[in-house]
């Protein structure tokens, strides 16, 4: 692992690591976020983890810059830790017509079967096991951990968090993709990273997953009114009917005005943090 950034944030650090991940045969670049207790210039002290997940178009760098999150993140001691949404470099294969929602920044969050794809874009097992794995021995965090994401991101913290809740103490979303199965952007993805069998999907469609195993993690999702992918991508009436049949309580909020970009995010990331640092603090 090597630390290609560094910059002091808010008495913390953010820190951007380059690594060469085993799991998706390519380099990855990350960025983390320690808040003041980690840092050693203060007195270095293990903190828990929110991971978030990204959406569509975006890296390692969209939250950091965007969303005004290490404020309170830095008062409430949590790091934060934000992967890149897919593998990027040299010989790893994207989308033949250079879409934005295939292929380089659109990893989805699955592990690829179908022959082009399954060499690198391996970001669910990325996710859930090998960034952790290299955060843990590197930076003073311990193993609670939390998960976050929006979009496409917010569909990879749904799916993961439901798929390995003993890992995770709390999950929340903004503007998930709720059940990529029954929309364009989740139909494409999956025809092209796991082929054809629909079967395989469901795996990855956090609607399907909450049907099949409900969820003792405590979920907060919120979303805009005005976000112009809610009605043809989003979904979140599939999985707010799933949860109330399965008597899971969802923390869902449909807020007035608010669109799909990271102007929502920042308005209500203070929220998201608050939410998992009490759940961070008592799991
Ligand atoms: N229509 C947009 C869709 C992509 C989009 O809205 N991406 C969201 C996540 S789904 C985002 O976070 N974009 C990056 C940013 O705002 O910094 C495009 O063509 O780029």
């Amino acid at each position: 692992m090597e630390i290609v950034a560094k910059q002091r944030v808010f008495e913390g650090e953010l820190v951007r690591i380059e690594h060469a991940s085993k799991t998706n045969n390519c380099n990855m670049t990350a960025s983390v976020f320690l808040p003041p207790l980690a840092v050693s210039h203060v007195s270095s002290h293990p903190v828990p983890v929110l991971y978030w997940l990204s959406g569509l178009t975006c890296n390692d760098q969209n939250f950091a810059q965007k969303a005004g999150a290490f404020r309170a993140a830095a008062d409430l001691n949590v790091a934060i830790v934000m992967p890149d949404t897919s593998p990027r470099g040299y010989g790893v294969a994207d989308d033949p017509d250079g879409s934005y929602d295939f292929g380089l920044g659109a990893g989805f969050y699955v592990n690829a079967t179908s022959p082009t794809y399954a060499l690198n874009y391996q970001m669910y097992d990325y996710v859930v096991s090998e960034l952790p794995a290299l955060i843990e021995s590197n930076f003073p965090v311990n193993q609670r951990r939390a998960i976050c994401g929006h979009s496409m991101g917010g569909h990879g913290a749904l799916v993961i968090g439901l798929r390995n809740q003993e890992k995770y103490c709390s999950i929340s979303a903004f503007s998930p993709i709720c059940n990529p199965t029954e929309c364009s952007w989740g139909q494409k993805a999956f025809t092209g990273y796991l082929g054809n069998n629909q079967q395989a999907w469901l795996e990855y469609d956090a609607t399907a997953l909450l049907k099949r195993g409900g969820s003792t993690l405590p979920i907060r999702i919120d979303q805009g009114s005005e976000d112009e992918f809610l009605s043809n991508q989003l979904h979140p009436e599939a999985f707010l009917k799933v949860a109330q049949d399965k008597d899971v309580k969802i923390d869902y909020g449909l807020h007035t005005g608010y669109d799909h970009s990271y102007y929502f995010i920042s308005t209500f990331i203070d929220k998201h943090l608050a939410f998992h640092a009490e759940h961070l603090f008592n799991c």
